[in-house]
């Protein structure tokens, strides 16, 4: 599970990213996160695992609090986050399987990582995880070789095997078609499902987030507007994150259909948090 507490990142050029961010994951739930440009979906997935610093505000990770953590205890629980980026982020030159057995990295000892001889169950693993996103018969192709699907696989197989409690998902299929963004998106859900795994997917595709996601946290200049699920963003919701526009072809209303009626119907207990600055 993952518990953020009034959450606020002020970046020194007096950025106010985060104001006040409070979120609650569960085990087994991958929420969306929603928003438009600069509304701070990537600091807070940064926060999460302290790429970047927090000015105030506490994370926790199950029962163990990130913020505050010393290095040795943030190194640990950095293993405990898995983080699948937009790019891949795979070495090019290595094979499949070089690539996710790097996800062991940090939990191996040095020298073994340094003469890439992992442990047997590592390498079992690994081969379980890649028949299970669907790689087996490419395990020995350089990552230079792949599609963007089969990089992305890489990306989540290489997470998995560190065996986290958390997913910290950048833009999984930015750069993909529409087709192999869902069966990526399609994957996450099922592999988070199978594994209790929590997970925060930093999405801008957001009639995607709503076909394959629960539950949609809807950030707006630091701050959460929206937080319920994902068959509530209707237009009048839409329009609350990003602003004024034509959301009738973009939002789903709660029986799937396109929301042409906007403003639609309440949904189900959304949880409709301040309304944004004007
Ligand atoms: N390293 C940084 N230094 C200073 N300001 C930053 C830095 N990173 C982000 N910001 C600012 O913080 C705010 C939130 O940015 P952030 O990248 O988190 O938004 P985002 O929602 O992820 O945007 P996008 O969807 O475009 O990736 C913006 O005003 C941005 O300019």
């Amino acid at each position: 599970m993952l518990r953020i507490e009034g959450l606020q990142k002020q970046y020194r050029t007096g950025d106010a990213a985060l104001r006040g961010v409070d979120l609650v994951v569960p085990a087994g739930e991958v929420i969306g996160l929603i928003g438009p440009s600069g509304a701070g979906k990537s600091t807070l997935i940064r926060c999460v695992n302290r790429l970047v610093e927090p000015t105030a505000g506490r994370i926790f990770l199950g029962d163990d609090e990130v913020t505050g953590a010393s290095r040795r205890a943030l190194r640990r629980l950095r293993r405990r986050m898995g983080m699948i980026f937009q790019e891949f982020a795979l070495v090019e030159r290595l094979t499949v399987m070089e690539n996710v057995l790097a996800g062991r990295l940090g939990a191996v000892p040095f020298w073994r990582s340094l003469t890439r001889r992992f442990p047997p169950e590592d390498v079992r693993n690994a081969f379980a995880t890649l028949d299970r996103v669907g790689l087996l018969d490419h395990v020995d192709k350089r990552a230079d070789a792949l599609s963007g699907g089969q990089r992305q696989r890489v990306g989540i197989a290489r997470a998995l095997l560190q065996d986290p409690d958390l997913l910290l998902i950048d833009e999984p299929t930015a750069s993909l078609d529409p087709k192999t963004s869902r069966q990526i998106m399609r994957l996450i859900g099922e592999v988070c499902a199978e594994r209790r795994l929590a997970a925060v997917v930093n999405i801008h595709d957001v009639a995607l987030a709503q076909m394959f996601l629960g539950r949609i946290v809807g950030l707006k200049a630091g701050e959460v507007v929206y937080d319920g699920p994902s068959a509530g963003l209707d237009a009048t919701v839409l329009t609350r994150i990003y602003g004024e526009e034509d959301w009738t072809r973009t939002a789903r209303s709660a029986d799937g259909e396109p929301d042409d009626a906007a403003p639609a119907a309440p949904a189900p207990a959304p949880r409709l948090l301040r309304a944004a600055a004007e």
